[in-house]
């Protein structure tokens, strides 16, 4: 693989057993792209990002992350985890949980290099809204508190590429946009590659390129007018899904009962239902 793409995914599969989670997945996403992946619970969103961090092997296929293999010491990849609250007895700072985040040989050990990482540091907190609470034991602070430092943590870094699994998840909507807005800001300014795993695409509708929807083994890439529409969904879920446009935003209806129903049926239908539907660019 020799493209230039931030990430590039190709052929890619991954099985777990008999279990097929996606098969034939290629996706090149450009600097600057923002790719937002979609899909009901267990369709294998967080395992794409594990893909892409170098902590999940593919069955087949292969990834570039960044220019490079995926792996734990890529300093170009940041990465924002899925909200998961940190033990209460943790005593590290809040800003020295974002200083996790910068290179260490970057600016050196001399005083000067102290004062720019300090200095950067501060700015990052600030950027997320967190200076209040910077000083505090990360353990005793908020989901959503926790949730603006690993944030800060992961755009600290400057990276070339930034994974993010879920990161609005327990934010309310006034931090749901500051954070929505300094990922979208970081894109602009710097062409990183956001790829941003969500559930609700509407708080980042207006910056979504394209989306990866998953359901169930199968998949599609494609602008959000390509995907997100009552014809692609239903075929998609493989049952009546309606997409409706109400003041700018999108909501589907009817995904949730369709994979009730395809519950029982998932593992039997993988037989003849792991050929991917793909529309738009990949
Ligand atoms: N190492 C593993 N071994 C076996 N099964 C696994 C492994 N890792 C993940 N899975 C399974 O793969 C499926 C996809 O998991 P994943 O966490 O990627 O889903 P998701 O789309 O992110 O779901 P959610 O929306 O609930 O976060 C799940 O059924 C999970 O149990």
């Amino acid at each position: 693989m020799s493209g230039t793409g931030a990430v590039e995914i190709e052929g890619a599969a991954l099985a777990f057993g008999e279990r097929t989670l996606w098969s034939g997945l290629d996706l090149t996403i450009e600097p600057g792209e923002f790719v937002a992946v979609l899909g009901p619970n267990g369709s294998g969103k967080t395992t794409l990002l594990k893909v892409l961090l170098g902590l999940q092997s593919l069955s087949a296929g292969s990834v570039r992350v960044a220019g490079a293999a995926p792996g734990k010491g890529n300093r170009r990849v940041g990465y924002v985890p899925q909200q998961r609250a940190l033990d209460q007895g943790l005593t590290l700072r809040g800003r020295d949980l974002v200083g996790l985040g910068l290179d260490g040989d970057r600016w050196g050990t001399g005083l000067r290099g102290l004062r720019t990482r300090r200095r950067k540091v501060a700015e990052a907190v600030e950027s997320v809204g967190a200076t209040p609470y910077a000083s505090s034991p990360v353990g005793l602070l908020s989901g959503g508190e926790q949730q603006r430092l690993r944030v800060a943590q992961a755009l600290i870094g400057e990276p070339d590429v930034l994974l993010c699994d879920e990161p609005l998840a327990s934010l309310d909507l006034t931090h749901q946009r500051t954070v929505t807005e300094l990922i979208e800001e970081r894109r602009r300014q710097t062409g990183t590659a956001v790829l941003f795993v969500t559930h609700e695409i509407n708080p980042v509708l207006p910056y979504v390129d394209r989306v990866l929807y998953l359901v169930g083994g199968r998949f599609r890439v494609g602008t959000p007018a390509e995907v997100m529409t009552s014809a692609t969904l239903s075929e998609l879920y493989g049952a009546q899904v309606e997409v409706v446009r109400v003041g700018g935003q999108i909501h589907v209806a009817g995904a949730q009962s369709a994979l009730c129903e395809d519950t029982v049926h998932h593992d039997h239908d993988h037989a003849h239902d792991d050929e991917p539907v793909r529309t738009g660019r990949t």
